[in-house]
């Protein structure tokens, strides 16, 4: 299912943080949004996920105004990882992640074993099994990061939206994520801070800054010199990495005159 982003604008106290911006997250692509610290990534992707309301524009699930659509139905259709969340929850790990099951349940309905095989396989994949009787609140942030993502895998939806998942991720979980996203074969969509592991594993990018669109396009073409020094003023030497032969940036502060 295609996710359609379509001349959205975003006000907060009447300041514009999110003007014109358009994009489309195609069926099975890996969508990444990137930009400077405020240049107003996550109110985009708060966008997608219906915890903000644009004041101009729209966002099309295929041809459906997500405006439109009843809150089970959009968590249905969107799993959404947002980047902050409430930590306060007094709940264990396998209750947040079964949550992502509320979408599919009629209230008060028992969980079957179909759910409990989807929930098992949400732990599985983002490798929490080990912490699943552990209580939410007590864990670290790279912990809780993978348990919002379980619980949006257990949503079992066509289109994920991902807010910088890999903040708080070691090395080996920030790649073991990209992958997985791949290999999931969603519609999905994300903010991604670090540069080389957008240039990896995203098919699209979307560049922010001050609230507008001003690239999009494949990783090469899009993380140019140029491109890197206008919007992240840092210089970046664009090499193919040597064994994927992805661009892989060499960043170095910008030479000030
Ligand atoms: N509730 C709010 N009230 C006032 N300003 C806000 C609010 N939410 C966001 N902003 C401002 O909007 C701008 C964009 O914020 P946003 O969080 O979307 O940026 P971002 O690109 O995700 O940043 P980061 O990389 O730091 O996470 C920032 O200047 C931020 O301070």
């Amino acid at each position: 299912m295609t996710l359609a982003i379509e001349d959205v604008q975003v006000k907060i106290s009447g300041r514009a943080i999110v003007s014109d911006a358009s994009l489309i997250a195609a069926p099975g692509e890996v969508s990444g949004v990137i930009g400077p610290n405020g240049s107003g990534k996550s109110t985009l992707l708060r966008t997608a996920f219906r915890h903000l309301k644009p004041h101009a524009g729209r966002v099309l699930l295929g041809s459906t105004d997500i405006a439109t659509l009843r809150p089970a139905d959009l968590a249905r259709k969107v799993g959404a990882v947002p980047q902050e969340t409430r930590s306060d929850f007094d709940i264990t790990v396998r209750e947040m992640v079964t949550m992502g099951r509320t979408p599919h349940k009629h209230p008060f309905a028992a969980m079957t074993t179909a759910d409990h095989e989807i929930i098992g396989d949400a732990l599985s994949k983002t490798d929490i099994e080990q912490i699943a009787e552990r209580r939410y609140a007590t864990l670290s942030g790279g912990e809780r990061q993978r348990v919002l993502l379980a619980r949006a895998l257990a949503q079992r939806t066509e289109v994920l939206v991902l807010d910088e998942p890999t903040n708080h991720l070691d090395v080996r979980h920030q790649l073991d994520l990209m992958l997985l996203v791949r290999e999931l074969g969603l519609t999905t969509l994300m903010a991604v801070h670090d540069l080389n592991l957008a240039a990896g594993h995203c098919d699209r990018l979307h560049v922010l800054d001050g609230g507008r669109i001003v690239a999009s396009g494949k990783p090469a073409e899009v993380l140019t010199t140029d491109l890197v020094r206008d919007v992240f003023e840092v210089d970046a030497d664009v090499v193919a990495h040597p064994r994927t032969g992805v661009p892989h940036l060499i960043l170095s502060p910008l030479e000030r005159p």
